[in-house]
């Protein structure tokens, strides 16, 4: 585990409590995506408070251009490998499009198969009001559930594209479904892509904490996709990600230099060769 200052306790294993601790304290609430044990112990000896597993794999590692196609099939691999390697952190297992909506029996079916099969600690699950009982099933069972309100990746067609939520008129629908997470017993929200004061409003009416991915400052913790945060994901990234590293112009150089290495026969040398 890294070495941490003194002025903030920090707790062996994050359990939930330590995010309710953290709201109270007004101790700001850290987490990164993870989708394989390598950038998971990497960010675990950081102290990144928490990992989620998300569907964002569609996007990210999977190819698939959004989270849509994404299967628990897929998902459970890779949660187990983040939960392998994470000694500190929390992780969070998404749940897939199609994986909870029809009913809390579904969603109840899905969040014992990401706990029994990966060592998960908690399961997110898109949806306020929409998505309350499915919420509470789960919780009942003695899972920790974090909700997803706002803009929510899993509808992109039914919300016409890649639109800020919860402005204007939309503010009442969006304080409603953070209610609704709140109320259905989860432990923290998700808040995506919303207006940094409907952010700070949310955050002050609810006891749970709330995570921004583009919500803003004025919430209790912040989270981004990893591969946009350290640069690795090429193309377009959302205007919300402050990107703390160039991991795709390291590798890149990395990859020129190996195969000038080999095509000049510089590479493997006498060090990296056998003897008989
Ligand atoms: N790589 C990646 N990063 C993410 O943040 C992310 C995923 N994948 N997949 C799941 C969801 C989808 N998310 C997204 C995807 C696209 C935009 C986007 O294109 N935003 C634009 C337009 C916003 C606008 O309409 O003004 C932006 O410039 O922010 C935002 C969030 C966030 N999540
Ligand atoms: C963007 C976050 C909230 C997410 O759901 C994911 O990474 O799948
Ligand atoms: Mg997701």
């Amino acid at each position: 585990m890294a070495e941490q200052s003194d002025a903030v306790p920090v707790p062996k294993k994050v359990r939930t409590r330590h995010f309710h601790n953290a709201k109270r304290q007004g101790i700001k609430i850290t987490g990164l995506t993870s989708y394989d044990q390598l950038s998971a112990a990497i960010f675990d000896a950081a102290g990144i408070d928490f990992l989620l597993v998300g569907d964002s794999a569609g996007n990210t590692v999977l190819g698939y251009g959004t989270t849509l196609p994404v299967t628990v099939d897929e998902l459970i691999p890779l949660t187990r490998a983040v939960a392998s390697a994470a000694k500190r952190a929390f992780v969070i297992a998404d749940m897939p499009f199609g994986s909870y909506e029809s009913g809390a029996d579904q969603a109840l079916h899905t969040a014992f198969r990401f706990m029994k099969e990966t060592g998960a600690q908690a399961v997110k699950l898109e949806g306020g009001v929409r998505s309350a009982e499915q919420i509470r099933r789960i919780v009942s069972a003695g899972i920790p559930v974090m909700g997803h309100v706002g803009f929510t990746p899993q509808s992109e067609h039914g919300l016409g594209g890649h639109v800020i939520q919860g402005r204007g008129t939309q503010l009442e629908q969006l304080l409603a479904d953070a209610h609704a997470v709140e109320d259905a017993g989860a432990f923290a929200v998700v808040l995506e892509m919303i207006p940094a004061e409907a952010a700070r409003r949310v955050t002050a009416e609810l006891e749970i904490p709330t995570i921004s991915v583009g919500a803003g400052p004025h919430t209790d913790g912040q989270l981004l996709v990893w591969t946009d945060w350290a640069g690795l994901t090429t193309g377009r990234i959302p205007k919300f990600v402050k990107q703390y590293a160039n991991l795709a112009a390291v590798l890149g150089e990395a990859a020129l230099a190996f195969r000038a290495d080999v095509e000049g026969g510089i590479y493997p040398g006498p060090e990296h060769s056998y003897d008989d």
